[in-house]
């Protein structure tokens, strides 16, 4: 049974929020969804080729860039709005499989003493079926007591936190200084990015993301 009251390590306290560093030594760990745990850019080229086995596709190894949507109009002149359709289309979020090892890294994170998890993703704005079976993801992969730490937003920069694993390059929204590290989840699309220092990568769930939280503890 879900546990009442407010989720763990989520306010609850009255007044402004702690700095990053200031959580009672409470490490607050953002995942994201798609790239991170759910594999989007698989799922994608998959039910792309069913839906249109006619057109031209990019194979995962030449895929450069976070926008699929993008990537494909520079293929063929109309392709974007295929792509979208893909995405838009009902089950295309609930049938994502986790990427490699993502579920048996957030049971185990999430037992870790001292911090607080949080699944941070971004619906797209078509909203039919994507936040429904975004949820519906998290229960039957994760289990209905992580319902609790879900996060849909389509601004990270406004929740705070010490560290965000995410896929996409460059994360901005209207908060210019966010309080979290962004990790940088490695996918196809930004295998080939050369990232500046000190931004730190995460190169798959079989890497040693526990080094990562634990140089963010005080
Ligand atoms: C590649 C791509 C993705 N999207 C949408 C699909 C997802 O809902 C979000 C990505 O969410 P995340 O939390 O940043 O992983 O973006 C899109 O609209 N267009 C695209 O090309
Ligand atoms: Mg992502």
């Amino acid at each position: 049974m879900a546990a009442e009251g407010p989720p763990r390590g989520a306010g609850g306290r009255g007044g402004p929020g702690p700095g990053a560093r200031g959580r009672a030594g409470r490490l607050r760990v953002l995942l994201d969804m798609d790239g991170v745990l759910a594999d989007f850019e698989a799922g994608f080229l998959h039910r792309y080729r069913r839906m249109f086995p006619a057109e031209p596709c990019v194979p995962l190894s030449d895929r450069r860039g976070f926008w699929v949507s993008a990537q494909y109009e520079s293929l063929k002149p109309g392709l974007c709005e295929k792509a979208i359709s893909v995405w838009e289309s009902k089950n295309f979020f609930i049938e994502l499989d986790p990427i490699p090892g993502a579920v048996k890294a957030v049971k185990e994170m999430t037992s870790l003493k001292n911090t607080d998890v949080f699944i941070c993703t971004s619906p797209i704005p078509k909203f039919d079926h994507c936040p429904y079976e975004k949820y519906a993801w998290v229960e039957k992969h994760l289990g209905k007591e992580f319902l609790e730490q879900i996060v849909l937003t389509r601004d990270k920069t406004l929740i705070s936190a010490d560290l965000l694993i995410d896929d996409k390059v460059d994360i901005s929204g209207v908060e210019p200084n966010p309080t979290w590290e962004h990790i940088l989840f490695s996918a196809c699309h930004n295998k080939h990015v050369e990232l500046t220092t000190p931004r730190m990568r995460l190169g798959s769930w079989a890497d040693d993301w526990k080094a990562i939280l634990d140089s963010r503890r005080q």
